[in-house]
């Protein structure tokens, strides 16, 4: 028999699609006998709808009181988009695992036109991502992309009222609260390249904690872990910070991660993009740290700019 299962409590934003994730892991957890409860909260980045994100304080504001709640030992685990999650966790919290991911891609919405080349002239796109808006003015520099914060059900409330001719959404955050119907257009990666972990999951934790970390073992997927170490890897060697628009995504050939990352400049409404890419094979957490750390270097050797701190 294995260890004997104890409770677990997930400390969850109460999004729609935060909680969609925080149950996933959930009946997952109890599949393997623990009972498990859920300490839902409202974090600052579910407070601020009216500005863009990178403005008032980046990825962390969505993880902090989660960080709160397990250092109060209120919860065990925090559940995490890891697109969302900072590069460096904060002293005394660790990443316990990857889950497997869903669909990495970024998806193109819209009531009237079938992909992003259908639009007319001149349209107006919704997204508050840096990294889309470069990424689509490099495909169509004619288009208007205009600011779209808020959560998924938001986002499209706003694209039905009329706001938008189009918006570009994770297809991932689709998919999992069922509005896949909604996704006219699944961009290549390559044309749209994805932010680093788009699409997974990661589960955090207060270090220390072996037999916790034991307990989550099984909802690891090595491959998922693998891919976006090396994505985030990336991004870390840049300066880790979503006040940059950075896109880094790894593709498997065989035993080989293809690792590919783009970078914009901040604040500015220049179409150049900077692209650079490696590849080799990973069989570990270091060597794809490694291949993102070489891919960061291209970039930077390209021309790329490490953001500064507090930036
Ligand atoms: N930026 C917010 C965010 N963080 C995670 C997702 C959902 C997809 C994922 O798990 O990466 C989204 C929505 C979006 O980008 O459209």
């Amino acid at each position: 028999m294995s260890k004997p299962a104890f409770p677990i409590v997930i400390a969850t934003r109460e999004s729609r699609l935060a909680l969609w994730q925080a149950e996933h892991v959930k009946a997952r957890l109890q599949a393997l006998g623990h009972p498990v409860t859920l300490l839902g909260m409202t974090t600052k980045g579910d407070q601020i709808l009216d500005r863009s994100l990178s403005k008032v304080g980046g990825k962390g504001l969505f993880v902090k009181e989660l960080e709160v709640a397990l250092e109060e030992c209120r919860a065990d685990i925090a559940v995490h988009s890891l697109k969302d999650v900072p590069m460096d966790l904060p002293e005394g919290f660790e990443l316990a695992c990857v889950m497997e991911r869903e669909d990495p891609r970024d998806a193109f919405v819209s009531p009237q036109y079938a992909t992003l080349q259908d639009l007319p002239e001149g349209a107006v796109v919704g997204t508050s991502s840096l990294r889309r808006t470069v990424l689509l003015r490099a495909l169509r520099p004619d288009l208007r992309i205009e600011p779209l914060r808020g959560n998924l059900d938001t986002r499209l409330k706003k694209l039905d009222d009329g706001h938008y001719a189009g918006i570009v959404l994770a297809a991932a955050g689709l998919k999992r609260l069922g509005l896949g119907a909604r996704i006219r257009h699944e961009f290549a990666p390559d044309s749209m390249l994805p932010a680093a972990g788009q699409g997974a999951l990661g589960i955090e934790i207060r270090s220390g904690r072996p037999e916790l970390r034991a307990a989550l073992a099984p909802l690891a997927d090595t491959t998922s872990w693998l891919t976006v170490t090396a994505e985030r890897a990336v991004s870390r060697a840049m300066g880790g910070s979503c006040s940059m628009p950075l896109a880094a995504h790894g593709q498997w050939q065989g035993e080989e991660l293809v690792l590919r990352a783009a970078w914009g400049e901040p604040d500015s409404a220049s179409t150049a993009l900077i692209r650079a890419s490696s590849r080799r094979p990973v069989t570990d957490l270091a060597s794809a740290a490694d291949l993102g750390d070489e891919v960061a270097e291209l970039l930077l050797a390209a021309g790329a700019r490490r953001a500064t701190p507090n930036a």
